[in-house]
């Protein structure tokens, strides 16, 4: 590729902020603006390049026909209970979205209740959550369009089959939470007038919850609570498994919430005005609902308990010297999370050095009652409640898909029963093939850092191919899980799986998150590049057959990432990532994000976002060893968790930049159509985008086999 064919994005030196006395030009500033023709133009010359480079030769369709092959493996959901019927996910393997089967018993032959393939020929329209009534005669769902987190609500009649007349808009950021007498549910809405169809980056403010009774319009929904004065709030509204109290956590941030709540008992019906009781008034820590029994409300909490803990708050004597720890803090494990099942029990899922540990716990003495025995993986997903005595959990791995297993506590002697296994249904790809390690490596700083490493058995071509994959924020733990693109790499190129669990994330709970954000935040770039040194110096790989990959959050890393060692990677991909740190705030939710990032409006956070931010770090690489690897930076036209904006101006700043210099790697961008962040993205457009990636790769990094 020729870096002079590179698009000339004009640099308008208009732009120039002050920031704590220092000026800073945005001169890309115009890329901000979705609608304007200039940046549909920059958007299209750049897909011109990109797709030039990728799709020229035969290597794509090769590429993109093997892993649709193995793609194409019939994949299920835990079974869950709702009134009367079992309803389970199931995808025949390509279908662009899951089909919601339901069932009166489990040996039943299972029906269609809702297919969202029907709702789209392209599949850009897609079912997100759901919420059934309590007597299952009702189930509201959200329909979200080209990948945007806005939904419209809709609700199902169980028994005719039928949708309900009335669709509720704005929705985004909500829960859905029905009232024990299935009149109706509790949602949040932003009122915003403006266009709300995820191409525009106008920020989230002013979240409202609303109660909708079933049947009526959308106008007539029932104000229920709303902060004026704290436009950044968000009401995650949940009905306690009683039905009396509407807990309300409110979160400003991606951590800590206030605890409020409304005594639904009160009155007889729903209306405004209710009085909310305030439990919670700062927002210090985490307190996440997990049931109740009559008064007495059980949390999960981190508040003196990095490693969480579960205590019982009596609402009729909530001073935290009443409140009662009924499961500890483990030494080293992290409670992940907790569920109330068969009335009496806690099922609880730790993370113990990132493989998932399950097991029940008495509700009364908080004694346990029963571990399952697992291998090394994540419990994916469960299903189970307080008033069934079964449950069901999904067991996935690097080299498994998905074990569904049930358990009835009302059958203790029956031990743990495996449901159904989701099978790959590629011949002659067995995972007995393959090995899962876990080594501990040393960071710049001296911290040991966990990392998977999954490679093929036996004797194989060294060094390989890597691909070396992080997040490192959000308290979120990369814990082992099936990747179809990932085994495509390793069985198409001889290559390696490297997963470091950088800092940033809840991997060691609360401290581990705390050590990679904020003016920590360079640890998580220190720890992902320690792990590619880590890589190289044990010969698993060299720097030309690395690639480091990211999204998001793993986005702005691997834009850190390749302006601080350019010469440590082979190749690059930054997905949806946020690369403009002085700005992110300013648009959708990224204000968000300032538990992890900081403000930029306070000084010191800013001159911490200022040294590592992907947009404002990028160099000019005078010597060939200087130059940046082969990077691929993707993002979406209707991405409104991380606007598009964060990956054009960054690209604009890195061709920019090497345009007359020694590079000669290339530096592509891919904006997809009628795409988002990623949530509820068909299996055709994740398989192109899984195709695209891969060729990059066996384009650009040093591949000795393909197969
Ligand atoms: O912004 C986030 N989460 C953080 C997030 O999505 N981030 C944080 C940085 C960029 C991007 C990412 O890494 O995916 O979630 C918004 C939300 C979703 C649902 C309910 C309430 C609020």
């Amino acid at each position: 590729i020729n870096k002079m064919e590179y698009p000339i994005a004009r640099k308008d030196f208009s732009y120039v902020d002050k920031f704590h006395g220092v000026e800073l030009f945005d001169v890309y500033r115009w890329l901000e603006d979705p609608n304007a023709d200039e940046t549909q133009i920059f958007i299209e010359k750049q897909n011109k390049i990109s797709r030039k480079f990728i799709e020229e030769g035969s290597d794509r369709y090769r590429i993109e026909k093997k892993l649709t092959k193995l793609w194409n493996y019939p994949k299920y959901s835990c079974p869950t209970k709702h009134g009367d019927y079992y309803y389970f996910y199931v995808n025949t393997g390509l279908q662009n979205h899951n089909v919601l089967f339901q069932q009166k018993h489990l040996v039943d032959e299972p029906k269609v209740f809702l297919d969202p393939n029907t709702w789209s020929e392209d599949g850009t329209i897609a079912l997100s959550q759901k919420s059934f009534s309590e007597d299952g005669t009702y189930m509201a769902y959200g329909i979200s369009e080209n990948g945007s987190d806005w939904l419209k609500i809709k609700i199902r009649n169980v028994i005719s089959g039928g949708d309900l007349k009335e669709t509720l808009e704005k929705v985004k950021f909500s829960e859905i939470s029905w009232t024990l007498d299935n009149k109706g549910f509790f949602y949040a809405k932003y009122d915003q007038d403006e266009s709300a169809d995820g191409a525009e980056v106008k920020q989230n403010e002013n979240q409202k919850l609303y109660y909708h009774y079933v049947g009526n319009q959308q106008n007539e929904d029932i104000l229920v609570a709303e902060f004026p004065e704290e436009p950044s709030w968000r009401i995650q509204a949940v009905v306690s498994d009683c039905g009396r109290y509407l807990v309300m956590p409110i979160v400003k941030g991606c951590r800590d919430n206030l605890l409020y709540y409304i005594d639904l008992n009160e009155s007889d019906k729903i209306q405004s005005g209710l009085n909310v009781i305030k439990v919670i008034d700062k927002f210090e820590y985490d307190y996440e609902y997990i049931t109740n029994i009559g008064p007495k409300m059980y949390f999960r909490t981190n508040k003196n308990s990095p490693n969480y803990r579960i205590v019982i708050i009596d609402l009729e004597n909530p001073g935290e010297e009443n409140w009662e720890t009924i499961i500890p803090e483990q030494e080293s494990d992290v409670l992940d999370w907790g569920k109330c099942v068969d009335s009496d029990k806690l099922l609880l899922c730790y993370m113990q050095d990132v493989k998932s540990v399950l097991q029940a716990n008495c509700i009364k003495t908080g004694k346990l009652v029963k571990k399952f025995s697992l291998d090394i993986g994540t419990v994916v997903a469960v299903s189970g409640k307080k008033k069934y005595s079964e449950i069901f959990f999904n067991f996935s791995s690097f080299l498994n898909p998905g074990t569904i297993y049930q358990y009835d506590f009302g059958l203790p002697n029956k031990d743990l029963q495996i449901f159904r296994e989701i099978k790959l249904q590629l011949d002659g790809f067995s995972q007995y093939d393959y090995e899962i390690k876990q080594i501990f490596y040393n960071s710049k700083d001296g911290t040991k850092i966990p990392m998977f490493i999954i490679r093929k058995k036996g004797e194989v071509i060294s060094p390989q191919p890597c691909l070396l994959y992080g997040y490192g924020g959000f308290n979120i733990s990369l814990q082992p899980s099936f990747s179809a693109t990932g085994l495509m790499f390793m069985d198409t190129f001889d290559g390696i799986l490297a997963y470091p669990n950088l800092r940033g994330g809840g991997e060691y709970g609360e401290k581990w998150h705390n050590a990679g954000r904020l003016l920590n935040k360079q640890n998580v770039f220190d720890d992902f590049q320690a792990s590619a040194e880590y890589l190289i110096n044990n010969k698993y790989t060299t720097r030309d057959r690395l690639v480091i990959q990211g999204g998001s959050n793993g986005g702005l890393l691997v834009g850190a990432c390749i302006n601080q060692r350019p010469d440590l990677f082979g190749a690059a991909v930054a997905q949806v990532g946020v690369m403009d740190m002085l700005r992110f705030h300013k648009f959708t939710i990224g204000h968000a994000w300032c538990s992890d990032y900081g403000d930029p409006i306070e000084k010191e956070h800013f001159e911490n976002l200022l040294k590592y931010s992907p947009l404002h770090n990028v160099h000019f690489p005078n010597k060939k060893c200087e130059q940046y690897p082969s990077t691929l930076i993707l993002t979406a036209d209707h991405d409104d968790r991380v606007s598009p904006l964060h990956s054009l101006k960054f690209v604009a700043a890195l061709q920019d930049a090497v345009r007359n210099s020694a590079q000669e790697n290339p530096i592509l961008l891919r904006v997809y159509s009628k795409a988002g962040h990623g949530a509820g993205k068909p299996t055709s457009k994740r398989i192109e985008e899984s195709a695209d990636i891969l060729t990059f790769l066996r384009k650009t990094i040093n591949v000795d086999v393909v197969n």
